[in-house]
C-alpha cells in the first residue's frame, strides 16, 4: 500500500546518507543537525543491531530533531515496505503537529547499505520526494575497503561524496583518495572542506547542483542478498564489567579477528561508572572510550566481522557476562517520532 502524503507541500529532499562502516556518517550528521540550517530537516536512522545507538549519539547533541528509527538490518536488504511508511509518518506527524513542512529528511543508513535498493525502495514515493545519495568516504582507511562490493557500490552510487578524517589521513592519503573517488566515480560532487561544519551543511544542508541519474543496474543480482560474508553480533550484557576486563577482552578480539574486524561500537556499563561508555573501533582501531549521558538501562556491543564465524566471539578472554546472537531482520519501529530518546532505546531494548 502506498502512504498517502498527497497533502504535503512537496517535494521533500531525501537524503541518502551512506558511506562504509565507521566512516564519519553520524558525526557527519550529528554537525550538521547543530547548524542553524537544519531546523527544518528529520532523521532517520537505520541500525544493524536493533539498538539505536547512532540514534543515541545523534539525540545526545541535537535533542529536538524528529527522529524515526529502523532497526535489526538493513535497509537495502531486509527492510521492504518499511522506509516509504516511515518517511510518510515522519510528514504527517509534522503536519499534524501544525509544524511547518520538513525541508529535507536524512535516512543514516547502515554502512553496509548499498544505496541502489534504497533509492528503489522510495519508489512509491517518487513524485513527492527528491531524493539523493550522500557517500562519506574515509581518507585514512576508505582506499582499503574499496574491495568490498558494498563500499565499492556506496562510491559508485553517490551523488556528493564527503570526504572525512583528512585531519589524521595525512597529505598523500588525501591525494590517493581524491584520485581513487575520480576514478570510481567521476560525476560525483566532492565535498572535501577540512572544517566540520562547514563540511556539513556543504554534505547535507541542499542537494547536488547537477543530479545525475546514477546507473545501479550491478547491483541487482545482489540486492536481496545478504552482505556475503559479512556478520554482525549483537552482545547483550547481562551484568557490568569491570574496564579492564573490557579493555583486554576488547584488545584479544582485535587480536583474533584481525583484519577481519569491520566495527564494534556499543554503550557499556562499567562497575563504578554512572554513564555507559560508547566504546568504538572501525577496523581494529579504537577511539577513545568516553562516557555518554544517556538515560538507557542497556549494556550492549555491535560486532561486526568478515570471513569469521561468531561462534569465534565466545571464546574471547576473559569471558565477559553477555548473551550473543546474531542481529535478524529488520523491523521498524513506530511511534518513536518526537519522542525522547531514552523511552525509544527502551522501546528498543525491550
Ligand atoms: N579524526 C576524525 N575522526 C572522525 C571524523 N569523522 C568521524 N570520526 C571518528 O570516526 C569514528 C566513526 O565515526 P562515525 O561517525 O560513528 O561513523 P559511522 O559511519 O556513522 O559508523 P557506522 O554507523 O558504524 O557505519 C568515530 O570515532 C568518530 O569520532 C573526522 O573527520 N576526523
Amino acid at each position: 500500500m502506498n502512504p498517502d502524503i498527497s497533502s504535503s507541500p512537496m517535494p521533500i529532499e531525501l537524503v541518502v546518507l551512506t558511506g562504509f562502516l565507521g566512516s564519519g556518517k553520524t558525526t557527519l550528521l550529528a554537525t550538521y543537525l547543530r547548524q542553524s540550517q537544519a531546523a527544518d530537516t528529520a532523521v532517520i536512522v537505520n541500525e544493524i543491531g536493533e539498538i539505536d545507538l547512532d540514534g543515541a549519539v545523534l539525540s545526545s547533541t541535537a535533542a529536538k530533531v524528529p527522529m524515526a528509527l529502523l532497526s535489526n538490518g538493513c535497509v537495502c536488504c531486509a527492510m521492504g515496505g518499511d522506509l516509504p511508511g516511515t518517511v510518510a509518518a515522519l510528514i504527517e506527524e509534522r503536519a499534524a503537529r501544525g509544524l511547518p513542512p520538513l525541508a529535507r529528511i536524512v535516512l543514516e543508513t547502515t554502512g553496509l547499505a548499498r544505496p541502489g535498493p534504497v533509492l528503489r525502495s522510495l519508489a512509491p514515493l517518487a513524485t513527492h520526494l527528491h531524493a539523493y545519495v550522500v557517500s562519506t568516504f574515509d581518507c585514512e582507511r576508505g582506499a582499503a575497503t574499496l574491495d568490498l562490493p558494498e563500499a565499492a557500490a556506496q562510491i559508485a552510487g553517490a551523488h556528493r561524496i564527503v570526504m572525512t578524517r583528512q585531519d589524521v589521513a595525512g597529505d598523500g592519503a588525501v591525494a590517493l583518495a581524491r584520485a581513487m573517488l575520480a576514478r570510481i566515480n567521476p560525476l560525483a560532487e566532492l565535498v572535501a572542506d577540512a572544517e566540520p561544519g562547514p563540511r556539513a551543511l556543504a554534505a547535507l544542508a541542499s542537494p547536488p547542483a547537477r543530479l545525475i541519474q546514477q546507473e545501479f543496474s550491478l547491483e541487482d543480482d545482489e540486492a536481496q542478498a545478504p552482505h556475503g560474508d559479512i556478520r554482525a553480533a549483537l552482545c547483550r550484557f547481562t551484568a557490568a564489567v569491570t574496564s579492564e576486563d573490557l579493555a583486554e577482552w576488547l584488545d584479544n578480539l582485535a587480536g583474533l579477528c584481525g583484519e577481519r574486524l569491520l566495527r564494534v561500537k556499543g554503550l557499556v556499563r562499567v562497575q563504578g561508572e554512572r554513564w555507559p561508555l560508547l566504546v568504538q573501533c572501525v577496523g581494529t582501531l579504537f577511539s577513545p572510550v568516553v562516557p555518554l549521558a544517556v538515560d538507557t538501562p542497556d549494556s550492549f556491543l555491535v560486532v561486526i566481522v568478515r570471513g569469521l564465524h561468531l561462534d569465534a566471539l565466545r571464546d574471547v578472554q576473559p569471558p565477559l557476562p553477555f548473551a550473543l546472537r546474531a542481529t535478524a531482520r529488520a523491523q521498524s519501529k513506530p511511534g518513536v517520532l518526537g519522542r525522547p530518546l531514552a523511552s525509544v532505546l527502551e522501546e528498543a531494548c525491550t
